[in-house]
């Protein structure tokens, strides 16, 4: 991973303590996105890693992750599929609990969105105990999917989401632009 880009994507995070719940530090990258610079160098590197990976759909985990994958799958020529919280997509979905650093929610993905053949890369801006990306790893199985990758903003290694990714990843790549 380039540490320049990490060096530039890093300056633009801004941690706002006990938010949304006393003792979380949240990771804000609101600075990042109304960056130009930043913004388009961080959709550069995701549509890079999507065409590297021969990613074919690149899946964006409501919200944050909607804002990088969107712009990241229509560089790399992909098709960009949304991962939602519970009742926002319509018509058959697949729903997957889970829990994450601060809470617990359930998100859906229609059962139709993907085509045989699909390779898909998974895109989120934050990975904290994995929850929320493990959650999102099952229901793209579940969907008869392939993961080709999974492509992180930021990983807050000391929660553990790695460890929590590995086994269901195997030999897919996880990446992180930054690590904290
Ligand atoms: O690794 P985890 O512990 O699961 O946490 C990571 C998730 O938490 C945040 O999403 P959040 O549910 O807050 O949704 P938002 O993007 O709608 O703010 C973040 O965008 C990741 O999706
Ligand atoms: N600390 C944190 N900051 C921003 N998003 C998060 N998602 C889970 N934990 C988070």
């Amino acid at each position: 991973m380039s540490t320049e880009l990490a060096a530039l994507l890093a300056a633009k995070i801004r941690d706002v303590p006990d938010y949304p719940k006393p003792g979380v530090v949240f990771k804000d990258i609101t600075p990042l996105l109304d960056d130009a610079e930043s913004f388009a160098a961080l959709v550069r590197h995701i549509g890079e890693r999507a065409r590297a990976l021969g990613a074919t759909k690149v899946v964006g985990l409501e919200a944050r992750g909607f804002i990088l994958a969107a712009p990241g799958a229509y560089a790399a020529g992909a098709g960009f599929v949304p991962v939602r919280k519970e009742g926002k997509l319509p018509g058959a979905c697949l729903s997957q609990s889970y829990d994450l650093e601060y809470g617990s929610a359930v998100i859906e993905v229609q059962v139709d969105a993907f085509s045989p053949g699909d390779r898909v890369l998974v895109v989120d801006d934050v990975l904290a105990t994995g929850g929320t990306a493990e959650a999102a790893l099952e229901l793209i199985a579940r969907a008869g999917a392939e993961v080709a990758g999974v492509v992180m903003l930021m990983e807050l290694g000391f929660l553990g989401g790695r460890e929590r990714l590995l086994p269901k990843l195997g030999d897919v790549p996880l990446e992180a632009v930054i690590q904290i």
